[in-house]
């Protein structure tokens, strides 16, 4: 605990009556406010009793101005739009790739860049905001740290982050760091075992910008403590972290919560399903590059609607059907048709997903339903009208989400999970038998997933 909230502290001044203490980030500073301030204070007045405040600033954490200032950081010409042009040229690929590479990067696909990036309302913000880390400087201000990308799958987690790698990659000014978690958790494991983990760990704190993708795989106590200081020292000396999950900080169960804390600290930025302009978007991008390779490939504009409507899932589906189209017009030499379409990609069109149901809809909706508030589902309070509504509420999250029982308990006010149990045990009794009830949990049930 301290190396995590007071190793980065330093003394700045000492008044008469005050002390003076600074952090690096307005996180630190926020935490030990609001958890450490009164312990702070008593230790000082146990040294110096005249001592009566302790003022905590966040000191502005830069590194020096590397002379390179003015090389140009990203290699992508732009557009009078903002945007990068379509393709990262070819020639940057190889030294870019080689530089990633000799850092001890998890492998990158070259066509995963901001110029193959289709921008819509899902992924706006974070696409600005991947665009924005990708173009700092060394010894820039950091206006998010961590940032931090959740999506379902397949909606361009991965694709944002490597685009964030090549592009800051490509001047030589930065060094950009993509690993997957499972990449991290090798590279410190296999340190481990080989005795070199300080190196390893220097090495990651010597580099600009660190992207970790997938991290709801991040395991093991130890891979997650090493995780948790080198998200710590990066931060702390200015460096930019970039990570995505498949679900928010507060959602990654098997994390200790000082890093879900210090993830939600930065910038959390959620991209929803790709909306049905986007997916067109996608599409005809896709046909666009697999043009570039086979000139006589051609798919009508009905054809690209048709799959943006029905292939709803996510994006590596699309880029499955147009895959098959291209596959099948090429070894039948035949145009893509309407037809064809419809029959080539039959098993691409899924039923639609059930709706992700949130604990916090549920608490909200429950409530709503018994005419109790939030908090009192949340409080220690013990009254008939407020033991079955919460009782509702834990049966209908453990029916309705795959939160498990643990869990559930913490964002009920910090219950045990054998409470959940019995409550959810209570309802399943109840409902068999009591009509009303039962009709009551059913209508809670079609107003959360609808
Ligand atoms: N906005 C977009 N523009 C262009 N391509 C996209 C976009 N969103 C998704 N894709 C494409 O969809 C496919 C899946 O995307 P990606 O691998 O980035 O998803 P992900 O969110 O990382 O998925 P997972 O959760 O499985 O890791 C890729 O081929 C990607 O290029």
């Amino acid at each position: 605990m301290y190396s995590s909230w007071f190793a980065r502290m330093d003394l700045e001044s000492v008044q008469s009556e005050s002390v003076h203490l600074s952090v690096p980030t307005r996180f630190l500073k926020s935490w030990i406010q609001t958890h450490y301030s009164d312990r702070v204070l008593s230790c000082w007045q146990a040294e110096m009793p005249q001592v009566h405040r302790v003022d905590l600033t966040v000191r502005t954490a830069m590194r020096c101005a590397s002379p390179a200032k003015d090389a140009p950081v990203a290699a992508e010409p732009r557009r009078d739009d903002g945007r990068a042009a379509p393709e990262l040229r070819a020639t940057a690929i190889a030294p870019v790739s080689a530089t990633h590479e000799a850092l001890g990067g998890s492998p990158l696909d070259p066509r995963l860049t901001f110029g193959s990036f289709v921008i819509g309302r899902s992924n706006t913000l974070a696409h600005a905001a991947a665009r924005q880390v990708a173009e700092g400087r060394r010894g820039d201000p950091v206006m998010f740290n961590p940032l931090y990308i959740h999506s379902g799958v397949g909606l361009g987690k991965t694709h944002l982050l490597q685009a964030v790698t090549w592009a800051g990659n490509s001047g030589t000014e930065r060094k950009v760091l993509y690993l997957t978690a499972e990449k991290f958790m090798y590279g410190f494991v296999a340190a481990l075992k080989s005795q070199t983990a300080l190196a390893f760990k220097e090495a990651l704190r010597g580099i600009d910008v660190l992207v970790i993708d997938d991290l709801q795989f991040l395991q093991g106590k130890t891979t997650q403590a090493e995780f948790c200081h080198t998200l710590n020292a990066l931060i702390d000396a200015g460096r930019q972290v970039v990570i995505a999950a498949d679900r928010p900080p507060s959602d990654l169960e098997s994390l200790d919560e000082r890093v879900r804390s210090r993830l939600a600290g930065g910038l959390v930025v959620e991209m929803a399903s790709l909306g049905e302009d986007l997916r067109l978007g996608i599409l005809k991008s896709r046909v666009t590059a697999a043009r570039a390779h086979h000139a006589s490939f051609d798919v009508p504009l009905p054809v690209l609607e048709y799959l943006a409507r029905t292939i709803t899932h996510n994006g590596r589906d699309l880029e499955g059907a147009i895959n098959r189209l291209l596959a099948h017009s090429k070894l039948n030499a035949q145009p893509v048709t309407l037809e064809m379409a419809e029959r080539e990609i039959r098993d691409l069109v899924r039923p639609q997903e059930p709706k992700r149901i949130k604990i916090e809809d549920i608490q909200r909706v429950v409530a709503r339903q018994y005419n109790v508030s939030r908090s009192d589902l949340l409080s220690s309070r013990r009254t008939a009208n407020v033991v079955r509504p919460r009782q509702v509420a834990m049966y209908l999250a453990k029916t309705l989400t795959l939160r498990s029982l643990p869990e559930i308990g913490r964002r009920f006010g910090g219950r045990d999970h054998t409470t959940v149990l019995h409550a959810v045990r209570k309802i399943e009794g109840l409902v068999a038998k009591d009509t009303a009830l039962s009709d009551e949990v059913e209508l809670l049930k079609r107003q959360l997933q609808e």
